[in-house]
């Protein structure tokens, strides 16, 4: 970059578990040591950017069969530089947080690590949020594995406490977030049975009720307004409003739903909050842009979130295959350069089928 004033970009790419996200941070090391600036400057941007990695990875990553600590998001992080080659800004960009696993799990799997650490917090915070076991929890028990080898969930809610001053998130917006991870853990415990209408649906028990007026409590809204939103669907026509009952399996629907998208709004509003505490600049000179997404899976059940991943990485493969291959030795050909042509497989077949409009106006 600094020789010839070119600003450049990393991809960072292989199979999930390979071991992308564990290089990115070595490399975010690096580029901090090399464009840093005196630690007496006070917190700066690099630093800012290192810490905001155990945040990301406690709302953004999971356990899985491939990997203990593995990434559920895209992320590229875009370091700016001034002329003199000194960081003077980052902006982190995140992509499709996988929203499933919020409410869906299968074993030997874990939900996000946030979830697991806010239940072995501090006895005050777990008492604050009526959490406790982790088996007592419909988004955590759907999977018999509650605890990761070599990670001690009770520390590392601290260590992403610390993290979140680090980067800038105040002690009461942290409050924020976790009365939110909190209620989405009591959403998911609200089970629903029909109600007198037909077709209708009503909290199943006391149980239920108790985990409504929680999540309700922590998510700072009317319960009743939140048992509407559950178990009633309102759909707007042209001239009104009609609300319809919902039967007790769609209600379950309808909480699932809620529960992902406010935990992907959650997750997107920290990588905000970092992004505005961090600070871009909007003059700077260069940019290197690091690329972490999650790697290539394949498991037993693959749902459209897997199609998705691996689509990513195909598409982010033919990059690789067009640059260092493809336009390479053309250009090799062109300048009539004696090489012996290099093997490689061709996965633009692969991104054809699914990306080719014609295969579907053909169907
Ligand atoms: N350089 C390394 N030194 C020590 N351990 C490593 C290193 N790289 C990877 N690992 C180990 O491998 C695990 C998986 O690595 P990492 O999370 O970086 O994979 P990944 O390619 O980002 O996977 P995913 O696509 O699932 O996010 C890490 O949790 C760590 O235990």
């Amino acid at each position: 970059m600094i020789r010839e004033g070119i600003s450049q970009a990393i991809l960072v790419s292989g199979e999930s578990g390979a071991g992308k996200t564990e290089s990115t941070k070595m490399l975010m090391s690096y580029l901090a040591f090399m464009g840093g600036r005196a630690a007496s400057e006070g917190r700066t941007v690099e630093q800012q950017v290192l810490e905001s990695n155990p945040v990301l990875e406690a709302f953004g990553n999971a356990k899985t069969v491939r990997n203990n600590n593995s990434s559920r998001f895209g992320k590229f992080v875009e370091l700016q530089f001034d002329e003199s080659g000194r960081i003077s800004g980052a902006a982190i960009r995140t992509y499709l947080l996988e929203r499933s696993r919020v409410c869906q799990l299968s074993d030997p799997e874990r939900n996000y690590h946030c979830f697991y650490m806010l239940c072995a917090a501090p006895s005050e915070d777990v008492e604050k949020y009526k959490l406790g076991d982790p088996r007592n929890f419909h988004y955590l028990n759907q999977s018999n594995c509650f605890e990761v080898d070599g990670l001690d969930d009770s520390k590392e809610y601290l260590a992403t406490r610390k993290a979140m001053d680090v980067v800038g998130i105040s002690s009461n917006e942290q409050d924020a977030i976790f009365r939110v991870v909190a209620a989405i853990l009591h959403l998911g415990n609200i089970e629903f049975a029909k109600g007198e209408e037909a077709d209708s649906s009503e909290p199943k028990n006391d149980e239920s009720r108790f985990h409504l007026k929680m999540a309700a409590a922590l998510f700072m809204c009317d319960d009743k307004a939140l048992e509407d939103s559950l178990c009633k669907r309102v759909i707007m026509t042209r001239d009104e409003a009609i609300t319809k009952w919902l039967n007790p399996e769609a209600a379950a629907v309808n909480r699932d739903a809620l529960a992902k998208i406010v935990y992907s709004r959650l997750f997107d509003w920290i990588v905000e909050r970092i992004n505005s505490s961090i600070g871009q600049d909007p003059h700077s000179k260069f940019i290197i842009g690091v690329l972490d997404i999650y790697g290539f899976e394949s498991f037993k059940t693959n749902s459209f979130e897997q199609f998705c991943i691996n689509l990513t990485n195909e598409k982010l493969q033919q990059h690789f295959n067009q640059h260092v291959f493809k336009m390479e030795q053309e250009e090799y050909t062109r300048e009539e350069i004696d090489w012996s042509y290099i093997e490689f497989i061709d996965n633009q077949d692969v991104l054809d089928l699914i990306e080719k409009v014609d295969y579907f106006t053909l169907c």
